[in-house]
């Protein structure tokens, strides 16, 4: 396995492997992007009932038009946002023998999903993204697999225990905020959906810097397979773009905020009132860049559906029931392909 830190730190001349050249995209990584104008929810004043009208308008506003949305006074400590940066920072720049102790390839160099390492490579002529990744399972707590998470830096693990927490309740209020958005009965519609054995995934992302961001993608288009996912963005470099109306925009980096993007589960159960975003990540020449995701997905052995609240003569369900194992099963093989998994499912 070569990782593209040390492809980054190998190359000499301004050229990468053609297994990163991107083919298959019509959409050019130049294509000219425009900053979006995202809004940002302040959470405090969401959950205030005597203050949250404007907050509800705006939510709902940044839900429909961007799926995705920042938000401020999010109740996650300033601290846990650093050091969990920092951590991470700290634990991609170690030597490659020291990371390559919570490989994600196990000793038959089988691709398992967790631990440090390139994507999965499915078939040889796979475009690969210019990305190295940590990926660990943080919930169920006691599915926890602590050999792969990093003992150095020393606070790592603490770190992300406490961020999960964190956002595991910024998670929830948001959740609620969603449904009664939906005038759904129940505000607990889809925390309760998540189920005891909600599956919660951290991703670490490295970029590296890469000599031709004309070519390469740092994440190529996707969607989220999640409910939510809760992002800290790289607070300096940029990077994260959007579609919308067939043109790619800029995500703008604000301070001291947390971005939200609605996922297809939630996209799912919505019955398609809320749509998860198409979003990439593209590269510069110059500088690296670190995210650091939260996952959230309804326990793997439970099914999804559209709310049958949300279904009726007007409008029919506009997707199947699945098994979200299956679900999270075939997202993978989509991804490589450029694919949206979504489109599977859609009747
Ligand atoms: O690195 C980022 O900003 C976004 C990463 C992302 O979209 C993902 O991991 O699904
Ligand atoms: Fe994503």
């Amino acid at each position: 396995m070569t990782t593209v830190q040390e492809l980054a730190g190998a190359l000499g001349t301004p050229d990468v492997p053609e297994l990163y050249v991107v083919r298959t995209h019509k959409d050019q990584q130049l294509s000219a992007t425009v900053v979006a104008p995202i809004p940002v929810i302040d959470h405090g004043r969401l959950l205030n009932k005597d203050d949250s009208a404007d907050e509800t308008k705006k939510l709902r506003s940044a839900i429909e038009s961007w799926g995705l949305f920042m938000v401020s006074n999010h109740g996650v400590d300033a601290e846990v946002i650093d050091s969990m940066r920092v951590a991470s920072k700290e634990f991609f720049r170690q030597p490659l023998e020291e990371k390559q102790r919570y490989s994600n390839l196990n000793c038959d160099e089988q691709f398992q999903s967790e631990g440090y390492g390139n994507d999965r490579v499915s078939s040889p002529d796979q475009t690969r993204d210019w990305t190295d990744r940590l990926y660990l399972k943080v919930e169920p707590e006691d599915e926890r697999c602590m050999a792969l998470w990093p003992a150095h830096p020393k606070n790592f693990r603490d770190i992300l225990h406490e961020f999960t927490k964190n956002c595991g309740q910024l998670k929830d209020d948001l959740l609620r905020a969603m449904a009664k958005l939906l005038e759904l009965d129940d505000e607990d519609y889809f925390v309760d959906q998540l189920g005891k054995k909600a599956l919660t995934n951290a991703r670490c992302s490295y970029y590296p810097q890469c000599p031709r961001p004309d070519l390469v993608f740092g994440l190529k288009p996707h969607s989220d397979g999640t409910v939510v996912t809760v992002l800290m963005a790289d607070d300096n470099v940029g990077g994260l773009q959007v579609l919308r109306d067939g043109v790619w925009w800029d995500v703008p980096i604000v301070p001291h905020t947390l971005l939200i993007l609605i996922g297809d589960q939630i996209e799912i159960m919505s019955n398609g009132i809320f749509k998860s975003p198409v979003h990439r990540v593209i590269t510069n020449t110059k500088k690296e860049r670190l995210s650091v995701a939260l996952d959230y997905s309804v326990d793997p052995e439970r099914e999804i559906e559209p709310s049958p609240q949300l279904v009726n003569q007007k409008r029919p369900a506009l997707y199947r029931k699945v098994k979200v194992k299956d679900y999270i099963a075939t997202y993978y093989n989509h991804f490589f392909e450029g694919k949206m998994v979504i489109d599977t499912i859609k009747i």
